[in-house]
């Protein structure tokens, strides 16, 4: 399979934050975040892999700027690194200034997916090669976050994570 390039998936999704969509103090409800970046990691996890794909894990996430009622809501997903059938995605959300149009970060994600056949089996995506430093940096941190949502999730024993261990030594 012939490589790809991080932005050979980018995905941008802009979109209004409407009142059924907030909590009482009027800001962009935390699942309807969620189901935004779900939304366009799928399609960026699609774009790299042209498989059907399936969410494995959401790694990381951070609430770190409430989103406004009537704000314009930017999310931006790419692959930052593809391993045998999983894909990780890097999700930056943008707020967008009314008055200037200036776009200010307001919260990032990291999804991880897989590529599956019409049954339901993992199957091989192609390999990834990033070439902004910021891509770069997002790759070689990528098998780090994978071994730690493993571990999380079960199905690694943290003895076998060997990137992670190396953080430590
Ligand atoms: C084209 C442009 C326009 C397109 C326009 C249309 C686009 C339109 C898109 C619509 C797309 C809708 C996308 C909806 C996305 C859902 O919402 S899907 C629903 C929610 N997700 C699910 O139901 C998934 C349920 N889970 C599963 O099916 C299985 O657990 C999985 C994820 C396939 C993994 O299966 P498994 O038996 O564990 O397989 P296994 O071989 O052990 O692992 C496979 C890979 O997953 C990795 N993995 C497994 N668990 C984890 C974990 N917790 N953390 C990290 N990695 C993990 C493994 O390390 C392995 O990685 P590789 O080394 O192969 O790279």
């Amino acid at each position: 399979m012939s490589p790809k390039h991080p932005s050979d998936s980018l995905t941008i999704l802009t979109d209004l934050v409407l009142p059924s969509e907030t909590n009482p103090l009027n800001n962009l409800f935390g699942g309807e975040l969620l189901a935004r970046m779900d939304r366009a990691a799928s399609i960026a996890a699609r774009r790299h892999s042209r498989r059907i794909v399936v969410t494995a894990s959401v790694n990381h996430v951070a609430f770190n700027r409430a989103i406004p009622l009537g704000s314009v809501v930017t999310v931006e997903a790419k692959v930052s690194r593809s391993f045998k059938s999983s894909m990780e995605i890097y999700i930056d959300v943008w707020i967008e200034d009314r008055e200037s149009g200036n776009k200010n970060k307001a919260n990032e994600a990291i999804y991880t997916f897989v590529a599956v056949d019409d049954t339901g089996r993992p199957v091989e995506v192609a390999p990834i090669v990033p070439e902004t430093e910021l891509e770069k940096e997002r790759f070689e941190a990528a098998l780090r976050r994978k071994q730690l949502s493993l571990v999380l999730a079960g199905k690694m024993k943290p003895s076998e994570a060997t990137e992670l261990k190396a953080l430590f030594l």
